[in-house]
């Protein structure tokens, strides 16, 4: 049988009465960049939150390499997911305090800060700066780098870019998209930005109300999206584009 790097069968997620997720089957390639698209509240950080088990679900199973989640020691299963948001959490302390944070957690150290900081494009020289005065660009890629520091095989990315400057956005999503080639991670990315979606992509995602609408290739739903729930959002986003 195919092993695949995740996959959601028939998930479903309640919050009182609240479905966040109805029903929620998929399938994420190992070494794909599969990018969650779809409006606000469509369920998209939610779906990414049960991969490492930050929720649970309600019914359905989450399979990651095989292994339903529940079924996953928690700090083996978080080390293998890593996940990074919009927002960078930095610790006080220094860069290189931050970028092992998470290993000292799991009562490890981090043996190569310095080819690390060269992995997320940082100067040598951050290494013994305070994180807090770091630029927001550097401060996304120190959190980058902590998680890349634990080798997840799966990284979830929730709107990483959408705080960052045009600048900062492009030098984050190149150092993301160098990482992926290097190391063949495979990746759930949540952006509002169609433009990023079109450059990282490999899949997309399109999620509307808790469901998963339609899943295509990147070539395949920018030429064309299926469903008219799919194309009234693209062309939504075309027009909040051009106004
Ligand atoms: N703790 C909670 N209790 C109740 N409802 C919640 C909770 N967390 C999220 N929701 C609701 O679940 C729905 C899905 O939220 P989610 O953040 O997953 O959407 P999203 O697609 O990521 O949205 P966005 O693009 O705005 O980040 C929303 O309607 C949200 O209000």
């Amino acid at each position: 049988m195919r092993r695949y790097a995740i996959e959601f069968v028939d998930l479903f997620l309640c919050i009182g009465e609240e479905e966040l997720l109805r029903g929620v089957s998929g399938k994420v390639e190992a070494g794909r960049i599969v990018v969650l698209i779809g409006p606000s509240g469509a369920g998209k950080s939610t779906l990414m939150s049960v991969c490492n088990l930050m929720r649970s679900p309600t019914a359905g199973s989450v399979y990651v390499e095989g292994r339903e989640v529940r079924d996953w020691p928690v700090r083996k299963l978080r080390q293998k997911v890593g996940m990074v948001f919009q927002s960078p959490t930095i610790f006080p302390g220094t860069v290189e305090e931050n970028l092992a944070y998470g290993l000292k957690l799991h009562g490890q150290s981090l043996h190569d800060p310095r080819s690390l900081l060269h992995d997320i494009g940082l100067e040598a020289d951050l290494l013994s700066r305070p994180g807090a005065e770091l630029s927001g660009g550097q401060k996304q890629r120190v959190a980058l780098g902590r998680t890349l520091a634990m080798k997840p095989d799966i990284l979830l990315l929730d709107e990483v870019t959408s705080a960052l400057d045009v600048h900062a956005k492009l030098e984050v999503e190149r150092t993301i998209l160098r990482l992926h080639e290097q190391r063949h991670t495979s990746m759930l990315w949540v952006t509002h930005d169609l433009e990023q979606a079109r450059r990282v992509a490999d899949v997309v995602w399109f999620m509307a109300e808790g469901r998963l609408v339609e899943t295509a290739t990147a070539d395949s739903f920018f030429a064309h999206p299926e469903t008219l729930q799919a194309q009234r959002f693209m062309q939504t986003m075309a027009e909040g584009e051009t106004r």
